[in-house]
């Protein structure tokens, strides 16, 4: 793999989910790629597929009941549906996870340095129990991985790293817990950061700061990432480019800021009008809901709630090129070129 390839590429791909009512066909024609030292969005309302789409490429969505019915995801240039599990855990080292709730991913129980010094000692050691287990005791590994610690608090520029080592989860402000944790995410080998809207349990002042903070890291240790959001102000602050899914397909995507000045979908449209809006107007919202993945529609998902639908809806449109680097998946802009 060189260095200009995309460190992800989703093509065309579908995902099911094996439940005790039926067959949920999630996954439809999904299709992103992420390159080093950029931050790409992926937006959508809730149940649109953001997090199975983000489960997969971290490696934890359990298959069965989840399976990949077509297409093809590739990371780091490897086909992920042929990679040995052994391989596939050992990509998870280049995979930094940034959660949404810092107060839930961090343990109570346990003060930062221990959570840390676990973490660090466990990546050194490959990720493997027995040897974990032994150098966990040794004298040398823990005071290196401490060192190792006030290194990750310092890039994400904690004041006093040493003395934030021993103190509990709770002593700390919601966005001091994000640092940490951000800082927890760097302690692999990381060339792609999946962050899960992790600024929403976070005040607005504190938000824009750690908005800045993974734009900075991203840019200084050259990630790839991806940010999950489904605040598109967010998207706007961080994301180069963005990928709108709805229904578990992805309708639109393009350059963030050309995507929100003239987007081009219907869902897009409704997604930005249901924003809440500043100058006291109230955001419109989008009639109706997501899909029922088990009986979804059988063209484009987005039909039943859609403004423009006409019979061509009832087949899937595919994603079709515009200039400046756009995807529409919309028959209603078949012939039309987004500005
Ligand atoms: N483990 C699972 N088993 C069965 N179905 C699942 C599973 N995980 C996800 N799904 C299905 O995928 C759909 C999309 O879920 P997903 O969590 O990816 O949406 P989302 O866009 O991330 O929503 P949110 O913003 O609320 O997290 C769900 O509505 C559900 O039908």
């Amino acid at each position: 793999m060189s260095t200009s390839d995309p460190v992800v590429v989703i093509d065309h791909l579908a995902l099911d989910f094996q439940t005790p009512d039926g067959l949920e066909r999630v996954l439809r024609d999904v299709h992103m790629e992420i390159h080093a030292g950029e931050i790409v969005g992926l937006v959508g309302e809730s149940g649109c597929g953001k997090s199975a789409t983000a489960k997969l490429l971290l490696g934890v969505l359990p298959m069965p009941p989840a399976r990949i019915a077509s297409g093809r995801v590739t990371m780091f240039g490897k086909d992920i549906a042929t990679l040995h599990w052994r391989e596939r855990e050992l990509a998870k080292r280049y995979i930094a996870y940034v959660p949404q709730d810092p107060m839930a991913a961090l343990n109570p129980s346990f003060t930062v340095g221990e959570q840390m010094l676990d973490l660090i000692i466990w990546e050194a050691c490959g990720r493997t129990l027995a040897a974990y287990a032994w150098n966990r005791r040794r004298r040398a590994r823990v005071a290196s991985a401490r060192d190792r610690a006030i290194e990750l608090l310092e890039k994400v520029y904690i004041a006093d790293p040493a003395e934030v080592l021993g103190r509990y989860p709770v002593q700390l402000s919601g966005g001091m817990r994000q640092r940490v944790l951000l800082a927890m995410a760097l302690s692999g080998k990381p060339r792609l950061m999946i962050a899960d809207e992790p600024t929403t349990a976070l005040d607005v002042t504190v938000q824009k700061r750690t908005i800045d903070l993974i734009k900075d890291l991203a840019a200084r240790e050259g990630l790839a990432g991806l940010y999950i959001t489904h605040d598109l102000g967010v998207a706007r602050e961080i994301c180069a480019r963005t990928y709108v899914m709805y229904g578990g397909t992805t309708v639109e995507s393009g350059p963030t800021a050309a995507l929100l000045e003239a987007p081009a979908h219907p869902y897009t449209q409704g997604l930005l009008a249901a924003q809440p809006d500043l100058g006291g107007g109230m955001p419109s919202g989008i009639p109706g809901q997501v899909p029922d993945y088990l009986a979804p529609p059988p063209g484009c998902r987005f039909a039943p709630r859609c403004g423009e639908r006409s019979a061509s809806c009832e087949a899937l449109p595919a994603a079709r090129a515009y200039p400046g680097g756009r995807t529409v998946a919309c028959w209603a802009r078949a012939e039309e070129v987004p500005a």
